[in-house]
């Protein structure tokens, strides 16, 4: 069983302030993603590749199909999981980093990111100064490490952001745009922390508009393509995309994977 086993998931808001105006995002798309591979989202803007990600995470609801984890020595399938099971799928297996730092009132830095290894029980001491040693990584001044991010810059707030979402040991990532205010010096620290986790076996589902940042961490593509009235997706049918590709390979045929690898709606 892989670390993400998605089936012919789908998904339609409904604009109930809108006359229930019905929006089509997802329909029957399928995929997986194994042990310490870092799989990519493609498509244009609006294709419905984070909504994708918060069905992962359980945000979004799921309609139709299965989203299945493995969860310690259990298999959740989060489409239809009880919301208690979903808190502790997110405290301990399934991680999600947004583009945008959920700021907390008064609470610091250094205490927004160590809060993940606090609530799964790790030491105080242990906890901070992981906390630190990240912010310390992703060039967060060590003046702000005590005052509450909520005045800090985009990318600063992006960069504590990242922190608090790498600090643990989850081993499925999910990466919505996370270092999309950030300068060249940091993605370039970033992309080396996804590398790290990746060589600690860290499975990782990403979105990175950011055409540098997708080709230096993939290990194989998605495609999302807009969904139109009336089209269906399909899945990839090759076994070759439930094999995880070695990083060496990686760079020379990320273009050969892409196509025939890919998620791709008909
Ligand atoms: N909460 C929501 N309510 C209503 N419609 C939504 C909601 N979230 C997403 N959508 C719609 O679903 C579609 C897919 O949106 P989504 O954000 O998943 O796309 P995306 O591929 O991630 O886009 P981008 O690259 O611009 O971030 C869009 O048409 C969007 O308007």
């Amino acid at each position: 069983m892989p670390v993400l086993h998605v089936s012919n998931i789908g998904k339609q808001f409904v604009m109930h302030l809108r006359g229930g105006i019905r929006i089509p995002a997802i329909s029957n798309l399928s995929f997986s993603v194994e042990r310490g591979e870092c799989v990519v989202l493609n498509g244009p803007s609006g294709a419905g590749k984070s909504s994708v990600l918060k069905m992962v995470y359980g945000t979004y609801e799921t309609e139709n199909g299965g989203i299945l984890v493995r969860h310690g020595d259990r298999i959740i399938d989060i489409a239809s999981a009880d919301p208690l099971v979903m808190k502790q799928v997110r405290r301990t297996t399934v991680g999600y980093v947004s583009q945008f730092l959920r700021v907390v009132p008064r609470i610091s830095a250094r205490d927004l990111v160590a809060e993940p290894l606090l609530a799964e029980g790790e030491h105080h001491d242990v906890a901070i100064s992981r906390a630190e040693a990240l912010l310390d990584r992703l060039n967060v001044p060590e003046s702000l490490w005590a005052l509450p991010p909520a005045t800090f810059s985009g990318g600063e707030q992006q960069r504590v952001n990242i922190a608090r979402g790498f600090i643990t040991q989850h081993p499925l990532l999910l990466l919505d745009e996370p270092s999309a205010s950030l300068d060249a010096r940091n993605r370039q620290i970033v992309i080396e922390l996804i590398n790290k986790k990746k060589a600690a076996g860290v499975t990782m589902l990403c979105i990175f508009h950011d055409a540098e940042m997708r080709e230096a961490v993939a290990d194989r593509f998605i495609e999302v393509s807009p969904l139109l009235s009336g089209q269906n997706g399909s899945e990839p049918s090759s076994d070759a995309s439930k094999t995880p590709m070695p990083p060496s390979s990686r760079a020379q045929s990320t273009q050969k994977r892409r196509g025939y690898l890919s998620g791709i709606r008909t």
